[in-house]
């Protein structure tokens, strides 16, 4: 049977995924649409695919795919994106939204402009040291650790935010060959469930550069949780205070880890791109 999907083209600091209504268009196999519809060219061209469903402990739920098929637990970027797509399409009237997700329920907070959504603060939750065991609970210290690739030694630090992050300072960024060095780290034996990769280099007082290699989707214009777990490290090895914007190839976003709760909060735009339909064969 021949069906119509129609989809929404959104991305947040050019960090670009398709959007899919799940509650008017089921999908099933979503892993395998993933790699079929982020191509560049035989498809509609992203960094994945992000369902919008319901959730029956939250008011929405959010499922993210990579360009290679597998299943993150949380994205930044996109749940931001949700945020603007559920308010701008009227699915709700909230501003205030809860988005169930792999790594818990996270909180949107929509601001306006003109009647639509143009930026969104999410609260993040708390950062965890190992990549797999985010539990929400408590901070622990995060680890540094030594790695070599091809007799290069590098000094990361691993930061969770629901899914698993790399983070590496260094001098200068223009110096990271990002495309050989990033698929190596990703797949390094110490992270066997694979990790996303951050170079970041500190600008000035609260400024940090940084580029990254995602897990399952390589070099992105920007990384939600990865700027959160680049604010987080520079605070931990004393390279920043609790405020940073963290500046990525495609646009920036603020990142506050407050004090008292412990909670780290991004903010930043998120905006449509187009809305498409494709024809799928079940
Ligand atoms: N781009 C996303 C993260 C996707 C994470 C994914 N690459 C993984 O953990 O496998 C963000 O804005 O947070």
């Amino acid at each position: 049977m021949t069906r119509t999907i129609k989809f929404t083209k959104m991305h947040g600091a050019g960090n670009d995924y398709i959007y899919v209504d799940t509650t008017r268009f089921p999908i099933e196999h979503p892993e395998e649409l993933s790699k079929i519809w982020s191509a560049p060219h035989t498809g509609i061209g992203s960094d994945g695919l992000v369902l919008i469903g319901t959730s029956d402990k939250a008011d929405f739920s959010m499922r993210i795919f990579n360009a290679d098929g597998s299943e993150a637990r949380m994205c930044g970027n996109a749940s931001r994106c949700i945020g603007k797509y559920l308010f701008d399409y009227g699915l709700t009237s909230k501003t205030k939204i809860m988005l169930d997700t792999l790594s818990g329920i996270k909180v949107l907070n929509l601001h306006l402009a003109d009647g639509k959504v143009n930026s969104v603060t999410v609260d993040m939750g708390i950062p965890a040291d190992e990549p797999a065991d985010y539990d929400g609970k408590g901070a622990k210290p995060m680890k540094e650790h030594p790695i070599e690739v091809d007799g290069e030694r590098y000094a990361g630090t691993t930061v969770s935010m629901g899914n698993p992050h790399l983070v590496i300072f260094v001098n200068d960024i223009e110096d990271v060959d990002l495309p050989v060095i990033g698929p190596k780290l990703e797949n390094h034996s110490l992270f066997p469930e694979r990790i996303n990769v951050e170079f970041a280099q500190i600008l000035g007082e609260g400024k940090i550069r940084m580029r990254v290699w995602e897990r399952g989707s390589g070099i992105t214009q920007a990384c939600g949780t990865g700027a959160c777990a680049t604010a987080v490290a520079a605070f931990l090895t004393g390279r920043a205070g609790r405020d940073s914007t963290v500046i990525m190839d495609g646009g920036s976003l603020n990142i506050r880890w407050d004090i008292a709760t412990r909670h780290v909060l991004m903010t930043g735009e998120a905006t449509k791109v187009f809305d498409g339909e494709i024809e799928l064969i079940d």
